[in-house]
């Protein structure tokens, strides 16, 4: 599903810095993925690379089987659409519109019908477990809901990817713990491949594997397996070779 090879980032300016050198990644279709590593270390660069936000200066990325970076500029923005969704940590959901009015954000730019849509935000609703709240505007519901919410929009048009960035970053335990067991859902009942982006080791064990990048290099990477108690501690031990900043483990809540 995704096939990163040689990826390189420099950012331009009065010093060049390069935040990725030489990154390899292929995720395969259906796969859950964290990404996590110190601050700093380019989690979020790749991430908006993948994400087509932003472009590598060298290197290449094929998302299923099409190079976004050769595509124009209408092109790729159809391609965003289409076959990515995107969760945020701050939902980037609309205040004023209701629950079911963000949900369906992406079906309108589309053009699909009214009761098309009203089936389908029923069907991701009940999954997401929001039905009873979809008349509900942004401001009245909770963190972990509006993130429900946000979830639920990112899959509502059956993308080929959902790309994540720090999702559970502004949600309490019990929240991060709701968001999570959907995202795990979503990714095995549709298959629809993940790639996250997390300092949450909690929120990393929901995923399949962690891939650990630090000063821009890959480090590590490490598989789930069948217990998500024994992942979490492998998740802590590498964060603690890792090193980083303290402030890289004070997210951790057990
Ligand atoms: N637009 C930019 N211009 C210049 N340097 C940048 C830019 N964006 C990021 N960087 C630098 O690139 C490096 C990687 O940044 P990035 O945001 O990818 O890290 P991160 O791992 O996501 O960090 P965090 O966990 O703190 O979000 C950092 O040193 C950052 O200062």
């Amino acid at each position: 599903m995704l096939k990163i090879k040689n990826l390189s980032k420099v950012y331009d300016g009065k010093v060049a810095y390069k935040a990725l050198s030489d990154i390899d990644l292929t995720i395969e279709e259906g796969e859950f993925v964290g990404i996590m590593g110190p601050s700093g270390s380019g989690k979020s660069t790749l991430l908006n690379m993948v994400a087509t936000i932003d472009q590598p200066t060298s290197g290449s990325i094929i998302v299923d089987g099409k190079d976004p970076l050769r595509m124009k500029h209408n092109e790729l923005a159809l391609f965003r659409r289409r076959h990515l969704g995107f969760v945020f940590q701050d939902f980037n959901l609309l205040p004023t519109l209701t629950v079911e009015e963000n949900i369906v954000l992406p079906l309108t730019l589309e053009g699909v019908s009214v009761q098309v849509m009203e089936k389908k935000v029923a069907a991701v609703a009940d999954k997401l477990g929001i039905s009873a709240i979809l008349k509900k505007r942004i401001y009245e519901i909770s963190g972990g809901q509006a993130q429900r919410t946000a979830i639920a929009r990112a899959i509502i048009h059956k993308p080929k990817m959902v790309l994540a960035d720090e999702p559970t970053g502004n949600l309490d335990s019990k929240a991060t713990k709701s968001a999570m067991e959907m995202m795990e859902r979503v990714n095995k009942e549709d298959r629809t491949t993940m790639m996250m982006v997390t300092h949450d080791p909690i929120a990393a064990s929901y995923t399949e594997r962690v891939v650990f990048i630090k000063d821009g290099k890959l480090f590590n990477e490490i598989y789930r397996g069948d217990n998500r108690q024994a992942f979490f501690q492998k998740i802590i031990d590498v964060l603690s070779l890792l090193g980083g900043d303290s402030s890289d483990l004070s997210s951790i809540r057990v």
